[in-house]
């Protein structure tokens, strides 16, 4: 049995001092880190403090990095780099650690020749090892002449040397879209060291995209379950290490980016096969999730009778007041909002916001004990005596997220108001939130929704919308019982239309749309008309017929088909509340998510719903 793999963030992924980027990564739970020269040239420590330090915080100094441009160069290079390399062996010793990353050249200097590569890694490795020491080599994907893995393989098994090996990083291997499988057939022992980024699919400068654009395992679209799994079938033991220069994370708060580290490597450890006698760390499953079983709203003495209106219109009723809080339970079928007038989150004034979402769980304490191994942080308890324990944690944004028994425990803390339940418009239960993230923790939530609840990322996309550009994630669980769409604005600066740019909303289902909305028109809801330009465009892009398109203008319903032959059909809302709207949705033949594309004309409709309220 050997141990369980050790965890390590190189210092360049965080924000701040080294004495910063030290203390988080302690008190994230990380075994270890990789120093970056730079990291090491500003510390106001010599190395022999700085290893002090780390090991007074726990932590091992696993790699110094990098040394660059150092292999197949002419003679007199050669020199000056063995020179240099001497010194920087010197540092390590102070430091204590023992493995030095070497990237593949970049320089024009270098000459296009792996046996002088090999040659000349080897005496560098000669000189190591005359420290106790061994090389890691890694190839850049930009490297001048070596880019991709197999070939740095090449040069080390031609070194043949017992001090040199490979420092393999998936972002080098996968932005190229290498297949790493046959990393699987490295001899066992020659992988030195393992470099973990993600990145989200994008066609740019490979060195761009690299030094800018990295997340995360999780976050991004690269398979690293599969590259790890390639990895540790070599026999690696060494520390799963994350290399991720990403422009977010190195200015936000390095206590907080740590643990989304860490969060992306317990989840990432969980979705590995198993490998070897590699004893793998795993999360409770993620129990199934049978619902969304309220959403609650913080309203004001303004939004609080707008939203009360609107929910009204659209077939709701006021069924239960809580036993000791001002809050409203308003239902119709399975659709559950909760308005809660008791000031618990820090908002605009006369603005309405999500505070909270409940999702129930087959297996509420499982759900919260996977969360709790994720580093999730538990929401305060606010029970009174007698009520039903709502255990909650808080999203990166502060939203609450309630996990709740299948029995629906908590109505019990509602009395019954004893109105007259309302016809209802035929909604049957929540399809869909749309939950705006601040920029600095889209990505971070991504990963936290996905690991924590046990959501399938369906895709991200990007569109353009009238106040900026909008990127979206779609989240849904196996069984589709719970879906959740993050959007965020992308560079988003100031507070240019932000109530129509980053409003959030629930999206209720109904089996038949244009009858929901015949209902809605008959009972004076007041919804969202949309341009008639859209409906000419959309009879010609999708060749639909003019009765259809007909029907979908009458009620202002929105239309989207996928590649399959999904369609979605869909209404919205005005904003309300100053911030937050409700949506229709019947999904049809599969349709799987949430009709993207419209986003830009609902932004376009309600903005100018707001300024011209009185006109169509
Ligand atoms: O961007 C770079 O220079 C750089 C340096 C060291 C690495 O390990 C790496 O993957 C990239
Ligand atoms: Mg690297």
């Amino acid at each position: 049995m050997t141990a369980p793999l050790r965890r390590s963030i190189a210092t360049v992924c965080l924000s701040g001092t080294l004495d910063d980027k030290l203390t988080a990564a302690a008190a994230a739970g990380f075994d270890g880190i990789e120093l970056f020269e730079n990291d090491l040239v500003v510390a106001p420590w010599s190395p022999s403090e700085i290893r002090t330090r780390c090991a007074g915080l726990g932590l091992s100094i696993d790699l110094y990095q990098p040394f660059r441009d150092f292999e197949a160069v002419p003679a007199d290079r050669l020199r000056a780099n063995l020179a240099r390399a001497e010194r920087k062996f010197a540092v390590m010793a102070e430091l204590g650690t023992s493995t030095v990353l070497v990237c593949s050249s970049v320089s024009p200097e270098a000459i296009d020749d792996d046996d002088l590569a090999a040659e000349q890694l080897s005496l560098l490795a000669d000189r190591a090892a005359a420290h106790g020491m061994r090389i890691a080599y890694e190839a850049l994907a930009w490297g001048r002449h070596v880019s991709t893995w197999d070939r740095s393989w090449r040069i080390v098994e031609r070194a043949g040397h017992p001090a040199l090996g490979l420092c393999l990083d998936s972002f080098h291997v996968l932005s190229r879209d290498a297949d790493p499988a046959g990393i699987a057939g490295i001899t066992p022992g020659k992988v030195f060291f393992l470099q973990l980024a993600d990145a989200p699919k994008l066609h740019m400068d490979v060195l761009q995209w690299s030094r800018h654009h990295r997340l995360f395992p999780g976050q991004g679209a690269f398979d690293l379950p599969r590259f790890v799994g390639s990895v540790l079938t070599t026999g690696y033991d060494g520390p799963l290490s994350l290399e991720v220069f990403n422009d977010v994370f190195r200015q936000s708060d390095p206590a907080r980016t740590a643990v989304d580290a860490m969060r992306s490597l317990t989840a990432l450890e969980d979705r590995l096969d198993p490998v070897r006698e590699v004893p793998l760390r795993r999360l409770p499953a993620a129990p199934a999730l049978t619902r969304h079983a309220f959403t609650e709203f913080t309203v004001d003495g303004n939004s609080g009778p707008e939203l009360r209106e609107a929910l009204r219109g659209l077939g709701f009723t006021h069924t239960g007041q809580h036993r000791t809080k001002p809050v409203e339970l308003w239902e119709q079928q399975a659709c559950r909002i909760v308005l809660n007038s008791a000031v618990t989150r820090a908002q605009a004034p006369g603005a309405a916001a999500i505070s909270a979402l409940a999702i129930s769980s087959s297996d509420p304490l499982s759900s919260l004990r996977r969360a709790a191994a994720l580093l999730a942080p538990a929401s305060p308890n606010v029970r009174e005596p007698g009520e039903t324990e709502l255990a909650a944690i808080t999203a990166p944004d502060g939203t609450s997220i309630f996990v709740t028994r299948p029995d629906d425990a908590w109505r019990s803390d509602f009395l019954p108001t004893g109105e007259t339940p309302a016809p209802g418009a035929g909604l049957t239960g929540v399809d869909h939130l749309g939950l705006a993230q601040p920029f600095d923790h889209f990505d971070e939530a991504g990963l936290f929704y996905q690991s924590v609840l046990g959501l399938d990322h369906l895709a991200t996309e990007e569109y353009a919308a009238p106040f900026g550009l909008t990127r979206s994630r779609a989240l849904a669980d196996p069984g589709r019982t719970v879906r959740l769409a993050l959007t965020v604005s992308l560079l988003r600066r100031g507070d240019w239309a932000p109530a129509v740019a980053d409003p959030q909303h629930v999206a209720f289902a109904t089996t038949d749309l244009v009858a929901s909305a015949e209902a809605l028109t008959r009972s004076g809801a007041i919804l969202l008309p949309v341009p008639d330009n859209y409906y000419a465009d959309l009879a010609a892009r999708f060749g639909l017929s003019d009765g259809t398109v007909t029907a979908l203008h009458r009620h202002g319903i929105l239309y989207d088909r996928d590649e399959d032959g999904g369609e979605l059909l869909h209404l919205y809302t005005p904003v309300l509340g100053g911030r937050v709207f409700f949506e229709l949705v019947e999904r049809r033949h599969g349709y799987d998510r949430f009709g993207e594309p419209n986003a830009p004309v609902r932004m376009a409709a309600q903005r100018h719903r707001r300024l011209h309220p009185a006109t169509p």
